[in-house]
């Protein structure tokens, strides 16, 4: 790779993205970005409440991660530093056409363009992909209350949405390599060569 790589861990809610991109932050000594869960005030209510809430939390996150993302360029990518973060702000784009509708969507659509467009894209994405039983045995073990009322039909649409979001990827941004991550096999967590051979194939690509 001709500069230093800017990494992206994706893939549906509870995939494992946090966990996966801190231990590889770990193991190659990168800085890590993640996502800010527990300060998030709207949440909880839009579990409850998805349409009442949808257009707050999604402007709400793609604020947060658009700040992010500026603060990411300016210490790491501007500045040929390598750096590894727990999401990719296209996710703002998968959740917002699926939780939003009418002129929200399209008001929101075109707010999340304006905002990203010029930015810095990851190099990497490492995708996670894992099934609905999966997704919904992580969300159980995290045990986060807020994610108590999930409903298993979000969760499974939330997986297609991923599978397309990645393939319109694989065409839009070709210079960006997407390696595919079997999460239901795949265990990074209790396995560690599995967690060894994703390390590894990282590694390479960052050459
Ligand atoms: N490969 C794995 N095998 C078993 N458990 C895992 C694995 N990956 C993650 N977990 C566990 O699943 C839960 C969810 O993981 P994590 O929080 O990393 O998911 P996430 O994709 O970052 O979630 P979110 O979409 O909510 O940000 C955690 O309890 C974590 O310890
Ligand atoms: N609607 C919506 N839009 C997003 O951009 C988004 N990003 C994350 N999440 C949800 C998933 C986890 O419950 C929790 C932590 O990731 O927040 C989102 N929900």
């Amino acid at each position: 790779m001709k500069h230093a790589p800017f990494i992206a861990v994706e893939g549906p809610i509870g995939a494992g993205k946090t966990t996966l991109a801190t231990m590889l932050a770990g193991e190659l000594q990168l800085p890590v970005i993640k996502e800010i869960v527990e300060e998030n005030p709207f949440l909880d209510k839009f579990y409850q409440n998805m349409d009442d809430w949808s257009f707050q939390l999604e402007m709400f996150f793609l604020c947060n991660r658009y700040k992010q993302l500026e603060d990411t360029v300016n210490q790491y990518i501007n500045k040929g530093k390598p750096v590894i973060s727990d999401y990719h702000i296209y996710k703002n784009l998968i959740f917002g056409e699926r939780t939003l509708k009418g002129t929200k969507r399209e008001k929101y659509r075109e707010i999340y363009h304006v905002l990203t467009d010029d930015l810095p894209k990851p190099d990497i994405i490492l995708y996670i992909r894992a099934d609905l039983d999966t997704l919904l045995a992580r969300i159980a073990k995290r045990g986060r209350q807020f994610e108590e009322d999930i409903a298993p039909a979000y969760l499974q649409q939330l997986i297609e949405d991923y599978d397309a979001a990645m393939a319109s990827l694989a065409l839009t941004e070709p210079s960006t390599v997407i390696v595919t991550i079997d999460g239901n096999q795949v265990d990074f967590v209790e396995n560690k060569e599995d967690f060894t051979r994703v390390a590894s194939q990282l590694k390479e690509l960052m050459k």
